[in-house]
């Protein structure tokens, strides 16, 4: 197995008394797919936010390609390969879609012209080139997240984290924007993904880890961990009878 891109030991982050991350420890190999579940206010963007560089931990180390990066800010993560979707937000959608691409097309590309073309070829990717003159207000829903997925690729990055791409899609959205997941993951590019949707977890995650009150309940295949009792209980909130 080739070493993984992404070591992650014993991270916690205590906002106050409250452990919203505790002792979480994974790998990520490059070209996997990992769903990270859990109930509402388990830490998942919490975590996200510790990988991604918008948290600094409390304690515990994040390496990345074997280098410590659990210090370093936001766009330096970036620069090394980290790419994350961000909503597209009301400003941003009185800009052209191609315009939206190239906010991620600018992080190794200076020049308009270069930022431009690695945006054109990331929205042929995720099948928005036709719209690449609109307003991004003016597409679908789905069409927005594909534009968010498409803004994340142009960073060139190794390891994509979609949080929560499919919230509010209709299922043949969901679909598309699962194609796409699946097409991209088999071009070489590794994801690490928070999904509510169980059944797009189990569609395109060989291995899905499940927090429940900042810790890993569980890790495991999707049959696995969504077979597990605990898990089960996490979600329904309940003992089964
Ligand atoms: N900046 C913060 N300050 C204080 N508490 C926070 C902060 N961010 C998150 N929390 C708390 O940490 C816990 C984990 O929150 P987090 O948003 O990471 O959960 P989540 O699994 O992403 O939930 P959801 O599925 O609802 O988005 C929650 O109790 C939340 O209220």
């Amino acid at each position: 197995m080739s070493a993984p891109l992404l070591q992650v030991r014993d991270v916690s982050k205590a906002f106050g008394g409250l452990r919203a991350v505790d002792s979480v420890s994974f790998d990520v190999s490059p070209g996997e797919i990992i769903s990270i579940i859990g109930p509402n206010g388990a830490g998942k963007t919490t975590l996200f936010n510790l990988l991604t560089g918008q948290l600094v931990p409390t304690s515990g180390s994040i390496e990345y390609l074997g280098e410590d990066i659990g210090q370093l800010k936001p766009h330096h993560r970036a620069r090394l390969g980290f790419g994350r979707t961000f909503q597209i937000s009301q400003t941003l959608m009185s800009m052209t879609v191609l315009e939206n691409a190239m906010v991620g097309g600018f992080l190794h590309h200076r020049g308009v012209r270069d930022a431009a073309e690695r945006a054109r070829q990331t929205l042929e990717m995720v099948g928005l080139e036709q719209h690449a003159g609109r307003k991004s207000g003016e597409l679908t829903l789905g069409g927005r997240r594909r534009l968010e997925v498409a803004r994340a690729l142009a960073m060139d990055p190794k390891l994509v984290l979609l949080d929560e791409v499919m919230a509010g899609l209709n299922q043949t959205e969901v679909q598309e924007v699962l194609d796409l997941v699946i097409r991209l993951n088999a071009g070489g590019t590794t994801f690490l993904v928070v999904e509510h949707n169980l059944k797009v977890v189990r569609a395109f995650s060989r291995r899905v880890i499940v927090l429940n009150r900042g810790k890993m309940l569980a890790e495991g295949s999707a049959d696995e961990v969504l077979g597990n009792e605990e898990v089960v209980e996490a979600y329904v909130g309940k003992r089964r009878a």
